[in-house]
């Protein structure tokens, strides 16, 4: 028997189809969620290696990021309604994939069309127990409902669609328990920008976090998600939830839930789904409920938290010269003023949306502060839901009236203003109240300004034309007057030092049945190059926290080419408006134009989004390695997979590296010694998987080496159909038992 366990460590266990020694593993996938951006290269992989989806029951497709939002009454097909054409190449690229592939898609046509994480729950694809995974970060959402559920690459991507598979290492466990009652008028999007106030956005590095406490279990499961969704803002590879009540209600009658008799049985499973008592967590974090004030950030990273009567930083208090350095620069990027009050700082655009917060609940809540308001003179609000399913409910209830009433505009479903990809964008200068939940510079258009907050207090601030305290907003439905729920105190203060944390499956899809997987190639499919030993003089890059909207910004991820993205690299540091080069931007400068090596004084590299782009972006510029002191998870996978390798060292070594670098002296990295070489011989060694050396010295292919485990994997599927049939798709179940099953399509469930 196993000692005691988390509740990560039960569902991960539950999916290892094999174990190395070297703690490599390769763990089966139960669910796979697909959209446009990240997956055409993977298409593209599996075609040329003339490989099949292996589990379509497990895989499901929508278009979210590109579509735009604008009415579709007039939508004929997406080739004639998406005016941009890189965005129509990737809708229709991925239109033409699943018909090619029998892939399930919502598009732009179906009601259940949506951001990827908001339609998974709503059909029941998401379930307990279950592994999630999808090629974007914010796929820790769906670890509200006890699934492990994490964001993937675009060659991870690949991997799952031939194998169904993925080669993991286990994280570390994290615990942040959040206890006691939450004050009135304080939602789980400011308990989880207080989270993150708190650990900072490298705290979960590393780990998963499981979200527990008395606050936490009283929560909706809307509210889980937008707390699971944002576990990524805090750099954790996933945020889980134990199942419960809470969790089997929401999930009962959804089109893809088990029914009957199963359901029984999958609850009875679920609930098994608890941390043991006694089970080990590598650091917790304890927060009291009451301690947690509505809360905004101020800056450009996710972890520049504020409570709304707070007031701007000051630099001069910063605890040190790097800290200074960072608020100054945030409050040149946001054109704040130090101790400026939160709630005077006036906004132009207000966006309520995304995947954090684009559910029934929170346009509930943005409608409840709107009712027989209107939006201030000179912003521009507006509503996106999150699927077409939210938007039918919204307006069953009425909510567009109370929306379109207030002066808000009402929207078709998609990702939106979240990130600067689709025709809604900021322009330089304009500033946003924001229930999304990234606000790296240019994250909603370039020079655009974004504060993240709750849906409650972005429509107080609609109503109010700057950042404002819902709580003086709350209206009392039966007297249908507005009237303050709460006594405000006059300065809340948030914690500004981090604290260190003490050590301390549906009846779903339909399609292929058993899988007929072609031979294993030998040679990477892609063609991934070798890596031993590169050299030259390295670019120094002084600036933590580097986030992949800043490798590359979202409006250059509209490719379906992993090649061409090193002109766009660093776009915002190394261009100017007008497209001509910032020479101080050390990739402009001479000697550094063709450096294959980068060297970071800070750590968190890479840190946020998903993006491949990011690692093909490096690339294609030449640059093949990146020595820093961390790198954030997703990044840390995606340059392994494309034959590049992040370095990791300590800062007094980073530091020496740093000023060669500056000096113009050459570097060798050398990998099959686990070196970085200076000019003058000094080595720093440095750590690295066995197997994933294996695979960069000898230019290896993941997925062939997987498929080297095909009985395992088909052994893995038949207990899990034994174990847990809901997880199995009619027609995969028909075809098992050997009855005829018809085409798959992509409205077949
Ligand atoms: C496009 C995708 C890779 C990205 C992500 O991974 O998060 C996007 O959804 C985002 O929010 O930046
Ligand atoms: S974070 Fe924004 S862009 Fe990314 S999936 Fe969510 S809504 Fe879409």
């Amino acid at each position: 028997m196993p000692g005691p366990r988390t509740l990560y460590d039960k569902v991960f266990d539950n999916h290892v189809v094999h174990a190395d020694d070297n703690g490599s593993t390769i763990l089966y996938i139960d669910r796979h969620i697909v959209h446009e951006v990240t997956s055409p290269q993977a298409f593209e992989g599996l075609s040329k290696a003339g490989r099949k989806v292996r589990r379509l029951d497990g895989t499901l497709a929508t278009v979210d990021h590109n579509v735009p939002t604008s009415s579709r009454k007039q939508y004929t097909d997406s080739a004639s309604f998406i005016k941009e054409a890189d965005s129509r190449l990737q809708v229709v690229t991925l239109e033409e994939n699943v018909k090619k592939f029998g892939v399930n898609f919502f598009g732009m046509t179906d009601r259940r069309q949506g951001i990827v994480h908001v339609i998974g729950p709503e059909q029941g694809f998401t379930l307990p127990g279950t592994t999630i995974v999808c090629g974007d970060s914010h796929t820790s959402t769906h670890g509200a409902f006890g699934a492990l559920a994490f964001g993937i690459g675009t060659s991870e991507v690949e991997h799952v669609l031939a194998t169904q598979t993925i080669l993991q290492s286990k994280s570390k466990n994290m615990r942040v328990q959040i206890d006691g009652e939450l004050a009135p008028g304080v939602t789980s999007k400011d308990v989880m920008l207080h989270v993150i106030g708190v650990i900072g956005t490298a705290g979960g590095t590393g780990s998963v976090i499981e979200f527990c406490g008395t606050a936490v279990e009283k929560m909706s499961m809307e509210a889980r998600m937008s707390m699971a969704n944002m576990s990524i803002e805090g750099g954790a590879r996933a945020g889980m939830f134990a199942p419960d009540d809470i969790t089997f209600a929401y999930l009962k009658g959804r089109p893809l839930a088990p029914e009957g008799a199963e359901w029984d049985k999958a609850v009875e499973f679920w609930r098994s789904l608890k941390t043991d008592e006694g089970a080990h967590f590598d650091s917790v974090v304890k927060i009291n409920a009451a301690d947690i004030p509505p809360t905004v950030t101020w800056g450009t990273s996710p972890e520049d938290t504020v409570s709304i009567t707070g007031t701007v930083p000051d630099p001069a208090k910063a605890a040190n010269e790097e800290q200074k350095g960072k608020i100054e620069r945030a409050l040149a990027y946001m054109g704040l003023e130090p101790n400026q009050k939160i709630q005077d700082i006036p906004i132009t655009n207000v966006f309520i949306g995304s995947c954090t917060n684009s559910r029934i609940e929170d346009l509930r809540a943005a409608a409840s502060i709107a009712k027989g308001r209107k939006v201030a003179e000179g912003v521009y609000a507006m509503v996106v839901p999150g699927s077409g399913l939210v938007k039918h409910q919204a307006e069953q209830e009425g909510l567009d009236r109370v929306f379109t009433e207030a002066g808000f505009d009402w929207r078709e479903a998609g990702c939106s203003m979240c990130l600067g990809m689709n025709p809604d964008m900021l322009t330089p200068g304009q500033r946003c109240a924001s229930t999304s939940n990234r606000n790296f510079e240019g994250r909603q258009g370039p020079g655009g300004r974004t504060h993240l907050m709750s849906p409650a207090m972005a429509a107080a601030a609609a109503i109010a034309g700057h950042l404002a305290d819902a709580r003086k907003y709350q209206q009392d439905d039966r007297a249908g007057a507005p009237v303050p729920a709460v006594e405000i105190a006059p300065e809340e203060e948030v914690p500004t030092t981090k604290q260190t944390p003490d050590a301390a499956d549906d009846g779903v899809v339909q399609s292929a049945g058993a899988p007929e997987v072609s031979a294993p190639v030998t040679q990477a499919a892609m063609g991934m190059p070798k890596f031993e030993v590169v050299s030259g003089v390295a670019a120094p890059l002084e600036r933590a926290n580097i986030d992949t909207d800043l490798i590359i910004p979202a409006r250059f991820l509209k490719t379906i080419k992993r090649t061409g993205l090193g002109v766009s690299l660093f776009a915002s540091l190394r261009y100017n408006a007008d497209g001509s080069e910032k020479p101080e931007f050390v990739l402009n400068q001479p000697g550094y134009r063709a450096s294959k090596i980068l060297v970071v004084a800070g750590g968190n590299f890479g840190c946020g989004s998903s993006r491949e782009h990011a690692p093909w972006a490096l690339l294609d510029f030449g640059i093949r390695a990146v020595i820093a002191s961390s790198f954030a998870d997703i990044f840390n996978n995606n340059m392994y997979k494309n034959g590049s390798l992040p370095v990791v060292l300590p800062e007094e070594q980073i530091a020496v590296l740093i000023e060669d670098a500056k000096a113009g002296k050459e570097l060798a990295v050398d990998l099959p010694k686990q070196v970085v070489r200076r000019a003058n011989g000094d080595e720093f060694a440095f750590e690295v998987d066995s197997f994933r050396k294996h695979c960069l010295v000898n230019g290896l292919d993941e997925i062939s080496l997987t498929l080297e485990h095909e009985a395992e994997i088909r052994a893995y599927e038949q207990k899990r159909s034994d174990l847990w049939p809901w997880l199995d798709g009619k027609q995969y179940r028909s075809r098992k038992l050997g009855t005829q099953a018809s085409a798959p399509t992509s409205t077949d469930w």
